[in-house]
């Protein structure tokens, strides 16, 4: 048994907890908000981030992180993105010991365009890390709350680390693969929301499956294009973390990237959809990261261009379809010989 602590008790944060709890650890769930620690012990359920689901008796449930992460041997951070350096920042006045983090939010910075293990170890001294391991994978809380089959990755370039971690998540409906290819893995969850949010504007305007198939898979090359100028293994992309994650995000309606993609179809403007929503959708920011990003090292994304002119400029969904169909014909297949010979030429 292990004591690990969990930051963060929204969706994700509290289904990866009934997890843990299962697995028979010793879990504390921490929440930054004294009023929902107040509406989590008195309801043992987490009535606005995921409903319906039980909250184990032996969840321990705190809004104070200095005794939360008191002798644990594990923190779980799974914080929106735009949360990780305040929370690290509180963390790094408090650890005093190397202690194993695992992380299982999806995002890239914008404008710093890093990724959350690259924040969390710009926000944390070396001597409070003995590791970073990536949780990622195809894998919505509402279905995990309900123990339905799900498959993750635990992604680290030290293999230890990553079995450790294997072994604190894996159970009976939760199975959990190994990978060294940290940045494939981190990529693969964060890129997809943009995709996702593509999918759920193309039903938003009732395009049908063949422009979601479409978007899906033009998308996979579009994201692995990226990752692979940015060091990541392309074979990732037809794992758990590419592929996996996509398929999961972009056709299901517990995706919050996919609602706020429907709600962007049906002609909200960013105010209206993150009001609607009440939720994070990562997408969002994440499409404003990685325009910026591609533009700065030239790499050719037309479906997140396409995506991030309809969020931030207002442009109609519909004229960005029309820009994406009539683009210069090209070989479907350049995409994936170019990233070979990439990988073939390291
Ligand atoms: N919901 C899901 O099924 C999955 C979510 N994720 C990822 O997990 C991360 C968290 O997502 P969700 O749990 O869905 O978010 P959520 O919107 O359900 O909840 C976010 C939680 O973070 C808390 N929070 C916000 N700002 C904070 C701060 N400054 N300090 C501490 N806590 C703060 C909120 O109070 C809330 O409890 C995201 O990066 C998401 O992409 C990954 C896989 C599945
Ligand atoms: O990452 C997820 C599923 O793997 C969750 O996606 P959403 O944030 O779009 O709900």
């Amino acid at each position: 048994m292990s004591k690990i602590t969990v930051l963060g008790a929204g969706s994700w944060g509290t289904a990866l907890a009934l997890v843990l709890c299962d697995n028979q650890h010793q879990v504390t769930l921490w929440t930054h908000n004294s009023e929902q620690k107040l509406q989590l012990e008195k309801d043992r359920v987490n009535n606005k981030y995921l409903p319906g689901v039980s909250l184990p008796n032996s969840l321990h449930i705190s809004d104070n992180l200095n005794q939360s992460v008191d002798e644990a041997d594990a923190i779980l951070l799974v914080v929106p993105t735009k949360a990780i350096r305040n929370v690290c920042k509180q963390l790094n006045a408090i650890l005093d010991k190397p202690t194993l983090i695992i992380h299982a939010s999806k995002g890239i910075e914008p404008d710093t365009h890093l990724r959350i293990s690259e924040m969390i170890r710009e926000e944390l001294d070396e001597s409070q890390i003995k590791d970073i391991v990536v949780l990622s994978g195809p894998s919505h809380a509402e279905e995990v709350g309900l123990r339905h089959p799900t498959t993750v990755t635990a992604a680290s370039e030290i293999k230890d680390t990553a079995k450790t971690t294997q072994e604190l998540f894996m159970n009976s409906y939760f199975r959990v693969y190994t990978s060294t290819d940290v940045i494939g893995v981190e990529l693969g969850g964060a890129l997809k929301n943009i995709i996702a949010l593509g999918a759920g504007i193309s039903d938003g305007l009732e395009y049908g499956d063949n422009a979601k198939a479409a978007l899906i898979t033009r998308g996979l090359a579009e994201i692995t294009r990226l990752a692979t100028n940015l060091g990541a293994n392309p074979l990732t992309f037809i794992g758990l973390s590419g592929v996996g994650d996509l398929i999961v995000t972009c056709t299901s309606v517990h995706s919050r990237n996919w609602r706020a993609g429907n709600l962007f179809g049906k002609g909200m403007n960013i105010d209206e959809v993150e009001e609607e929503l009440g939720m994070v959708a990562e997408g969002i920011r994440t499409t404003k990261a990685v325009f910026q990003l591609a533009n700065k090292i030239n790499v050719k994304m037309p479906i997140t261009q396409g995506i991030h002119t309809i969020i931030f400029d207002d442009e109609e969904p519909k004229k960005v379809v029309d820009y994406l169909m009539k683009r210069a014909p090209t070989n479907e297949m350049d995409d994936i010989s170019e990233m070979l010979r990439t990988r073939l030429s390291d």
